[in-house]
């Protein structure tokens, strides 16, 4: 199963002030028993800002947001060097990918991110997410990286997010200060129920940062893209092998539907079409068969879409076939229209595969 793990600081840290390199080596043997068993993990590691501070405690942050990115800037690398060596000695190997919300928001940003991750995954490489700090201010930012973990997962197509904290998962009431605060083990109601949102210490229209809360508005968009949230405890080495042998662990918020249904959703309630890719026969039957649509079989197109944008498929006599989220621009498909799959890279000087549209994103009608 392709899934997202995501550490918050409290994880990374054992509540600690710097990363916690016991606790990160029981991650990496964990991600290699995933990887062992054909799962395909994405990692989603905040802790720059600990790492950074733990490196130079005079350069005080708080509320301070230039102080904070240069912590994130000093202790990104930091925590990545650790991340490498500690993968390393289980054999895996890591990539870094430093995200904002305008790369997953922007239409041609989103397809270079996702192809770069799904390479990397493909390959065998653990890909490890943080926001990028540095540039995220307040108007491109996601914010947390529990959101922005969500992100990836609607991104990657997972249908697990796996939150890890430093709680059992979400409780009726803060733990911390409720001592008959009852663990809350299944959310299948969609929305999530305001008294849950009060339990997280916020109501919906809230302005809340932190704790819970920010982990059920991942839940609401993970939702939306198909996957499934749990928040568990990560000072439980084990517990995500013990959630993908199926036992019961932390707070599930479910999603009711799979992410390949969400997508087509997504594709189908996309807006207007930018316009249209036209295809001889030969596409038209491959099209049918399930099929991604290569460049060979393009005859032509209709108006003036970008790489990313969602077009529609027209057969040789006009009929509406498919839509789908275009793999290269209007511009370019004309020139490799017709050409086979080795030749774009002659034609174009680049290439981003053969589809000019692939089968994942598109939607037969
Ligand atoms: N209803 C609740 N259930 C569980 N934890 C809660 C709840 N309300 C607030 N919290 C607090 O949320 C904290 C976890 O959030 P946070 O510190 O942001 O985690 P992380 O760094 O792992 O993202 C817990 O330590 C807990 O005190
Ligand atoms: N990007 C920041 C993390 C921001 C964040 O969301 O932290 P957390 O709530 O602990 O998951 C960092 O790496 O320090």
């Amino acid at each position: 199963m392709r899934l997202v793990i995501k550490l918050g600081t409290s994880t990374v840290t054992g509540g600690g002030a710097a990363p916690d390199r016991a606790r990160l080596a029981g991650v990496a043997r964990s991600l290699r028993r995933l990887c062992d068993a054909g799962h395909q993990p994405v990692l989603v590691s905040s802790g720059a800002v600990a790492a950074g501070r733990a490196l130079r405690p005079d350069i005080a942050a708080g509320r301070n947001v230039p102080h904070k990115q240069m912590l994130s800037a000093l202790g990104q690398p930091a925590l990545m060097a650790l991340y490498t060596a500690l993968f390393a000695d289980e054999g895996l190997q890591v990539a870094q990918i430093l995200l904002t919300h305008a790369d997953v928001e922007h239409r041609r940003r989103y397809l270079n991110a996702r192809t770069t991750l799904l390479g990397l995954i493909d390959a065998g490489i653990v890909p490890v997410v943080n926001e990028n700090d540095t540039l995220a201010t307040a108007e491109i930012r996601v914010g947390d990286n529990d959101q922005l973990s969500a992100l990836i997962a609607g991104l990657v197509d997972a249908p697990l997010l796996v939150l890890l904290t430093d709680q059992d998962g979400l409780f009726d009431a803060d733990p911390r200060r409720n001592a008959d605060a009852r663990l809350v083990t299944d959310i299948s109601e969609d929305p999530i129920p305001d008294v849950l949102w009060e339990a997280a210490g916020g109501s919906t229209g809230g302005l809340g940062t932190g704790g819970m809360l920010t982990k059920l508005r991942a839940a609401e968009i993970a939702r939306r893209a198909g996957t499934d949230t749990v928040i568990a405890n990560g000072q439980d080495s084990a517990v995500i092998e013990r959630l993908l042998a199926g036992e019961a662990v932390g707070t599930r918020i479910r999603a009711g539907i799979a992410p390949r249904e969400a997508r087509k959703r997504y594709i189908l309630a996309g807006g207007r079409a930018r316009g249209a890719i036209v295809v001889d026969a030969g596409a038209e039957t491959a099209l049918g068969a399930g099929r991604s649509l290569l460049a060979v079989g393009v005859t032509t197109t209709d108006g003036d879409f970008g790489r990313g944008d969602t077009v529609e498929v027209r057969g040789p006599a006009g009929r509406l076939l498919a839509r789908g989220i275009a793999n290269y621009s209007a511009a370019e498909l004309l020139r490799i229209a017709g050409r086979r799959s080795g030749d774009i890279e002659t034609v174009l000087g680049y290439h981003y595969g053969p589809e000019a549209i692939h089968r994942n994103d598109l939607v037969t009608l």
